[in-house]
């Protein structure tokens, strides 16, 4: 797998003393009844915004949370009491941005201080995406910037996404790398670069599907076999002819973007057929409310939510990942939140675990579920907080925040 070539990062032990700084963390979770849930994100984060509160600095912390239009499109009010807990510090946070309240609240901030700002998203210029130059001319990144001495990017999991608060603060303000985004960014770069012997499969799943159906084509001859389960199974069973597919809250992966997006699909479904693996059946939940499986040929009309992929999938499954040298993971096969749907997802990471192929486990949500269901996280290569980032430096493309730190650092802005 190729990579780009390695930034020697400036990192937070290279800031001045007493600086003001903005620092961009991940904190996207999974939402349930509206609450965020904690999970790696914010242990690992945790260690960045302790060692500059502990050093002084003024903290300003920017996340975001979901996608407009989504159920998990929340503020980041919860999200500050659950980073206090793993800081061991306050971490005071404000309803608003970029405007009057969050600056006077960024100005009353003493030194060793932490607040949080509401979620990016709910920021009009933080999304679409565009080029930095763009970003870093927005009123939200006008305004924010003199208030720092300083911009520190700790997203590595969303190094993927050019939005402002990712690419347009590294251009107005010196730039500096946190530490989840130092080993994040080494631990992916050493696994690209590594050669195995045997079979490389990647496991997909989870709810992104449009973003991974890129990579499963950009990976190329790199990985010899797909196994797939999640929305992301779900297109592929759809372009091979089953009618099957439901849209979640906010997507509409199955009606109006199908046409948009059912080329690719099948062209990568054609290319890379022999690599592809389908889910043979798949769980839903029955008139009793308990877990039901219907095999995948016997559907011939859409007219349930499937919520995981059955337990003939993970029979064929388990025996292509023993024989494997090394083991990706991005998704979950299953809804694994609710137990009735977890047995897709729970099964391949226990048979992963039970191997000693090199392996890695990725995304936010993804990574969550080896500590849910009692997995050992060190039976497990790396466990990623990043999912589509870390696919993505797989495939050797540049993660358009991560060169601009490295430009900033070539430049001595
Ligand atoms: N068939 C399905 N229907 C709805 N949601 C699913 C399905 N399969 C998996 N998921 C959801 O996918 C989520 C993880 O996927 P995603 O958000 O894409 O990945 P990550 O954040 O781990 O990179 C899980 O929270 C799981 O509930
Ligand atoms: O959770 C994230 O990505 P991931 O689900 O691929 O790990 C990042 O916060 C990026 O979020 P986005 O995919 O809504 O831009």
């Amino acid at each position: 797998m190729s990579t780009p070539s390695t930034p020697t990062f400036r990192t937070i032990d290279d800031l001045p003393a007493d600086s003001r700084v903005l620092v961009r963390l991940d904190l996207n979770s999974p939402v349930e009844d509206g609450e965020p849930q904690d999970n790696r994100r914010f242990e690992r984060h945790a260690r960045t915004v302790r060692e500059l509160a502990d050093a002084g600095h003024r903290v300003v912390l920017m996340a975001h949370q979901g996608r407009p239009g989504r159920d998990d499109f929340t503020s980041l009010s919860g999200h500050a009491s659950i980073l206090a807990d793993h800081v061991g510090r306050d971490v005071d946070f404000v309803a608003d941005t970029y405007g009057e309240e969050a600056l006077a609240a960024i100005e009353a901030l003493e030194a060793g201080g932490v607040l949080l700002l509401e979620n990016t998203r709910m920021c009009d210029e933080e999304l679409p995406e565009e080029p930095p130059a763009d970003k870093a001319a927005t009123e939200f990144v006008r305004t924010l910037a003199p208030r720092f001495d300083a911009y520190v990017n700790d997203a590595y999991s969303a190094a993927h996404r050019k939005h402002a608060s990712l690419v347009g603060f590294p251009l107005a303000l010196p730039a500096y790398a946190g530490r989840v985004m130092e080993t994040e960014y080494e631990a992916n770069t050493a696994i690209a670069r590594k050669e195995f012997d045997g079979p490389v499969t990647m496991v997909v799943g989870g709810t992104k599907a449009t973003d991974v159906i890129g990579v499963m084509d950009a990976l190329g001859d790199r990985v010899d076999r797909f196994l797939l389960g999640g929305v992301a199974g779900e297109l592929f069973l759809r372009a091979a002819g089953h009618p099957v597919g439901h849209d979640l809250e906010g997507t509409d992966l199955f009606d109006d973007q199908w046409e948009a997006n059912h080329g690719t699909v099948e062209s990568v479904l054609e290319a890379r057929g022999e690599a592809i693996h389908l889910a043979s059946d798949l769980a839903y939940e029955g008139d009793d409310g308990e877990r039901a499986e219907v095999a995948v040929a016997e559907i011939d009309e859409k007219t349930d939510a499937y919520l995981d992929v059955g337990s003939g999938t993970v029979d064929d499954y388990e025996p292509l990942i023993r024989e494997s040298d090394a083991v990706f993971v991005k998704g979950a096969l299953g809804v694994f939140e609710d137990e009735r749907f977890a047995d897709g997802t729970v099964g391949v990471l226990e048979a992963i675990a039970e191997t000693d192929c090199f392996s890695v486990v990725g995304g936010g949500d993804t990574s969550r579920a080896i500590g849910m269901y009692g997995l050992d996280e060190d039976d497990f290569s790396h466990v990623s907080i990043a999912g589509g980032a870390y696919i993505r430096a797989l495939t050797g493309e540049p993660l358009p925040a991560i060169e601009l730190l490295r430009r900033a650092d070539d430049a001595g802005a």
